[in-house]
């Protein structure tokens, strides 16, 4: 996770400062890549402790085409609190858009299974393509995408995802996205007997929040330990058919965690 520390001191370096949406105040970079060979590990921050709880339930939440946060509530998993209204809901977000994008005829569309189908029987496909970004049901969103879409490239048996983001808060959403991203990319490979390839983020604003310049330069002092390993214990059915307990994260020694608060 080198590149995630050199992404953060570049921020320092070049950032400029500039107002937000939340009224905290960032400096940001625009447009950024990053990339993490999934051979060489699975690429889960080190340099502080991250949750994997509160990581894979809110992907397993996604893929199940969720988007009322009882599920995550009930796993313990907050995330997503101060989003949703009285009843849990946070209107048309990440899992709708997956499972059932709404066409103009009214007919939805379940991009995750026509992903896994396609990526299956027309690997070399170049539309292996999932897009959050709805311009017709952004309104309807607590919150839109900032992770908008992601592509999927199989090449040598093997597969490898791109994911994009619009708008990166990079020391507390940027650890969860990219591991997040890992998780689906094992799946997916997984479900169609793949082996996993690389990950690639690009980011457009990348910035970091006024109130977490601190942790960032603590987090600047520690060095990377080495990165864990993921096993997954079972092969389910279908890509919606996977547990919590069926992911196992090993070797997995990091720093203490650095607490933040989350702009709203
Ligand atoms: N400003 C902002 N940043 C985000 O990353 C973000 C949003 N808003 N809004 C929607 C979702 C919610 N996400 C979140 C929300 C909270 C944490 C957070 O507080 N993380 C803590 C631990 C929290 C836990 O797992 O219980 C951390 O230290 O990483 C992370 C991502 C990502 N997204
Ligand atoms: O998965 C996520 C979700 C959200 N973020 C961050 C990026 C921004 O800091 C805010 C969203 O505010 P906007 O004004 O809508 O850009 O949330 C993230 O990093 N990762």
């Amino acid at each position: 996770m080198q590149a995630y520390l050199e992404l953060l001191q570049d921020i320092l370096d070049n950032g400029t400062k500039k107002e937000d949406r939340t009224g905290t105040g960032t400096i940001s970079v625009f447009s950024r890549q990053l990339r993490f060979d999934l051979a060489k590990g699975f690429p889960l921050l080190t340099t502080k402790k991250l949750h994997i709880k509160s990581i894979l339930h809110e992907l397993l939440w996604f893929l199940s085409g969720e988007t009322n946060i009882a599920y995550l509530k009930e796993k313990g998993v907050r995330i997503w609190n101060e989003w949703a209204d009285e009843e849990g809901n946070l209107g048309r977000v990440y899992g709708a858009q997956w499972r059932t994008w709404l066409g103009p005829d009214g007919r939805t569309t379940d991009q995750i299974s026509q992903l896994i189908d396609q990526i299956r029987n027309n690997p070399d496909s170049r539309r292996h393509l999932v897009s959050a970004w709805n311009p017709a049901e952004v309104s309807a969103m607590a919150l839109p995408p900032c992770h908008y879409a992601f592509q999927f490239y199989v090449a040598d048996g093997k597969l490898s995802c791109m994911f994009n983001m619009r708008s990166v808060d990079t020391f507390l959403g940027l650890p969860f996205n990219i591991a997040s991203y890992a998780f689906l990319t094992y799946m997916v490979a997984q479900q169609c007997d793949l082996e996993v390839g690389e990950l690639i983020w690009c980011g457009g604003d990348v910035h970091i929040y006024l109130n977490h310049i601190e942790q960032v330069k603590l987090q600047l002092t520690r060095e990377p330990y080495p990165l864990p390993k993921l096993l997954i214990k079972r092969k389910p059915d279908s890509i919606f058919d996977y547990a919590f307990e069926d992911f196992e994260i090993a070797d997995y020694v990091s720093h203490p965690g650095i607490k933040g608060l989350i702009a709203i």
